[in-house]
């Protein structure tokens, strides 16, 4: 397939290189000309401007969006929009709000596909899982490149109407919340209890055949072996929350009790006041599997 990839930044550019990889063309474009030479270097044919993907594209357009949520998404569409037609599809690979994709998918000529992207850049290699929805015939269209970004065929599926798969990746955030959360909680309690713990050890020997073993574990692992059993200056600080907020939000809609996802939102939302192990741990975490920048104490 020829795919157009606009947005080539963490995830953007693993899109690129795994459909390059799988023996799809790409054609790409960043705001900035690095990330587009990038790509370039990395065997895809670079474009200056949306107008111009969208020209060496042709007809029957296929496009991966994967710009930062919010804005950048509805920039992008409002340029792409003259060039496109019923014969083409777009998919927004980033974080959106499942209404604002209901919302897109309405005002585009195109199919749209909304699509809830898991595994951060930590699985450039073994792909990502892809929670998508839309028309189906724009999914089947997409599935050579879905099977070569996901981790293979089983690693995508369409979950339903325009917004579901946005709508999955939403509740999966809210989940991942309250799963680092939890295990912050447990090595804050082996970090201030009774005995004097090596973490490492805890979290190698967990991952090793106890019932809470997890990848979400094995960053855990790699976080105190990278940082040191106490994580040395790792900040009491976690940044983002937006996708926990609409879980939750969404849940107060629908009735639905979540006081688990709640507690691990109101607490990140705390750790921008003070000091605790377990926020610590969730702030390097995110450097495991997200390579987001991992904020240092002044003090240690
Ligand atoms: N980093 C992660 O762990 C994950 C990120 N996501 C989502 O994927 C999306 C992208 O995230 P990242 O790659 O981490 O962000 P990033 O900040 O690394 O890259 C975004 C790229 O988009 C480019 N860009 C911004 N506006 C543009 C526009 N109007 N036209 C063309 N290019 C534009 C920027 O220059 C940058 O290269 C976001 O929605 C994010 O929430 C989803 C799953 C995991
Ligand atoms: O979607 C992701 C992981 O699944 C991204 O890493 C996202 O940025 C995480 O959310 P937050 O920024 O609120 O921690």
């Amino acid at each position: 397939m020829e795919l157009g990839v606009i947005g080539l930044g963490r995830m953007g550019q693993i899109v690129a290189n795994r459909s390059l990889e799988a023996g799809h063309d790409v054609v790409a474009f960043d705001l900035s000309a690095e990330a587009t030479a990038e790509a370039a270097a990395a065997g895809a044919e670079p474009a200056d401007s949306v107008a111009d993907l969208c020209d060496r594209l042709g007809s029957d357009k296929r496009i991966w969006l994967m710009v930062p949520a919010g804005d950048a998404v509805d920039a992008t569409l409002a340029d792409l929009e003259p060039h496109l037609d019923g014969e083409d599809v777009v998919v927004d690979g980033g974080n959106s709000h499942f209404e604002e994709s209901v919302r897109r998918a309405e005002e585009t000529d195109a199919a749209y596909l909304d699509c809830g992207t898991s595994g951060g850049p930590a699985s450039a290699e073994a792909g990502f899982s892809l929670m998508i929805g839309g028309p189906a015939w724009a999914y089947e269209e997409f599935v050579p490149v879905f099977d070569a970004v996901a981790t293979g065929p089983d690693g995508h599926d369409r979950m339903g109407e325009s917004g579901s798969g946005h709508y999955v990746k939403m509740v999966h955030n809210g989940v991942e919340y309250a799963l680092m959360q939890a295990y912050g909680e447990g090595f804050e309690l082996l970090t201030d209890g009774r005995y004097d713990l090596d973490m490492e050890s805890v979290a190698r020997t967990w991952n090793n055949g106890a019932v809470i073993r997890s990848w979400l574990l094995e960053l855990c692992e790699e976080a105190f072996r990278e940082e040191g059993s106490d994580l040395g200056d790792v900040a009491d600080h976690v940044a983002g929350g937006s996708t926990g907020t609409w879980t939750v939000q969404e849940a107060l809609e629908q009735e639905v009790p979540v006081p688990i996802i709640y507690q691990a939102l109101a607490e990140r939302f705390d750790s921008r006041n003070e000091g605790r192990f377990s926020r610590r741990l969730a702030n390097r975490l995110r450097y495991g599997f997200g390579r987001h920048e991992v904020a240092r104490r002044d003090d240690a």
